[in-house]
C-alpha cells in the first residue's frame, strides 16, 4: 500500500507519493493554505459580528457594598451636612443628598476614627461637613455654576469672587475627589468653648483665605487651629490640598479611580437595588434587614 506524505511549499501543499524507485511524486492538495486562511478569517469574523458586544465605558457606579455611614463607624464625629440643607453656596439641598449624613468607604471612616479619637483626647471634636459625593450632585453643582444670574448665596459664601471663576480657581470641581467617598470636608469643634475652632474663613468661603497658608491676616490662632486639624488629618492616612483648609482624601483610598452616584441615605447601603431605585420601590427595600457594617 502507497502511504502518503504531506508538505508545504510556497503556499501550496501538496501530497508527497512513495514511488517504487523511492522518491516521491508531489500531488497538489485541492485547497491552498491561501484558501484555507480566507476561510478561517472569514470564520473569525462572524464569530466576532455574533459575539456579543462589550458594554460602553462604564458610567458611575451604584454600588455601594464598600460603604459605611460615619454615624455607625464614628459616633462621636458631629454631622453638618451642609448639601442637605439650604445653607451651602448653591442655596437649596443639593441632589443626591436625599438625608442629612455622611457616608464613606469603610477604609476612610475607619481611618476617621482614628482622627477622632485623637482629637477627643486633645478637646476636640470632628465636625464634619461633607463627604461621599454623589455624581448627581456634582452636576448639580456644574448647572449652578452655568447660571450667572443665580448668586444668591454670595454674600456669605463668594463675596469677592466673580461666580464664573469658582471651577476656573479650583473651589468646586466637575471630577471630584468626594465621588469617590474617600474624601471629607471637615473642621474641629472645641469642647472647652462649645464653639467651632476659629479657623479664619467659614467652610466652603471661596477666598484665598481660605488657603491652607491663607493671607497674611490670619491670626496665629487660626493658623494653630488650621496646623491642628491638619496634623490631626494627615497623621492618620489622610492628605491635604493647598486650596482649602477643610478639604483631605485618604492617601490609601480603595477606589482610586471610581466616581459613585447612589444617593446618600442609610437606605444606599441596604443593597443596590435601593441605590437607583425609585421611592415606592425603595420602600419596599426598606424590608432587608440592614447590614451591620463591619468595623
Ligand atoms: C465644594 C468644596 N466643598 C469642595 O469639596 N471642593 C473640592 C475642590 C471639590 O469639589 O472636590
Ligand atoms: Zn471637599
Amino acid at each position: 500500500m502507497r502511504s502518503r506524505v504531506t508538505g508545504v511549499g510556497s503556499g501550496q501543499e501538496y501530497n508527497k507519493i512513495p514511488r517504487r524507485d523511492g522518491a516521491f511524486t508531489k500531488e497538489k492538495k485541492a485547497i491552498t493554505v491561501n484558501v484555507k486562511r480566507r476561510v478561517a478569517a472569514a470564520l473569525f469574523a462572524a464569530l466576532l459580528a455574533f459575539a456579543p458586544q462589550r458594554p460602553a465605558a462604564a458610567g458611575p457606579s451604584l454600588d455601594a457594598s464598600g460603604f459605611v455611614l460615619v454615624g455607625e463607624a464614628a459616633p462621636d464625629v458631629i454631622q453638618e451636612i451642609r448639601y442637605a440643607t439650604t445653607f451651602n453656596f448653591v442655596g437649596c439641598r443639593v441632589d443626591g443628598y436625599e438625608q442629612p449624613c455622611a457616608l464613606l468607604t469603610r477604609e476612610a471612616a475607619a481611618a476617621l476614627k482614628n482622627v477622632s479619637d485623637d482629637l477627643i483626647r486633645q478637646g476636640y471634636r470632628l465636625k464634619i461637613y461633607d463627604a461621599y459625593r454623589p455624581q448627581r450632585a456634582v452636576d448639580h453643582f456644574v448647572r449652578w455654576a452655568r447660571d450667572a444670574g443665580d448668586c444668591s448665596m454670595k454674600k456669605w459664601f463668594y463675596p469677592a469672587l466673580d461666580k464664573s471663576q469658582i471651577f476656573k480657581k479650583g473651589y468646586v470641581s466637575a471630577r471630584s475627589a468626594h465621588c469617590r467617598g474617600s474624601t471629607v470636608d471637615v473642621t474641629l469643634f472645641e469642647m472647652s468653648s462649645g464653639r467651632d475652632a476659629d479657623m479664619g474663613s467659614p467652610f466652603d468661603f471661596f477666598d484665598e483665605i481660605s488657603r491652607f497658608d491663607g493671607t497674611p491676616a490670619l491670626t496665629k490662632r487660626q493658623r494653630a487651629n488650621r496646623r491642628l486639624l491638619r496634623d490631626a488629618m494627615t497623621k492618620r492616612g489622610f492628605r491635604a490640598i493647598s486650596g482649602e483648609w477643610w478639604h483631605f482624601t485618604l492617601k490609601d483610598e480603595p477606589y482610586p479611580t471610581a466616581a459613585f452616584d447612589f444617593p446618600v441615605s442609610a437606605e444606599s447601603l441596604r443593597g443596590r437595588a435601593a441605590a437607583g431605585a425609585p421611592a415606592e420601590e425603595r420602600d419596599e427595600n426598606m424590608k432587608v434587614p440592614e447590614e451591620i457594617p463591619e468595623k
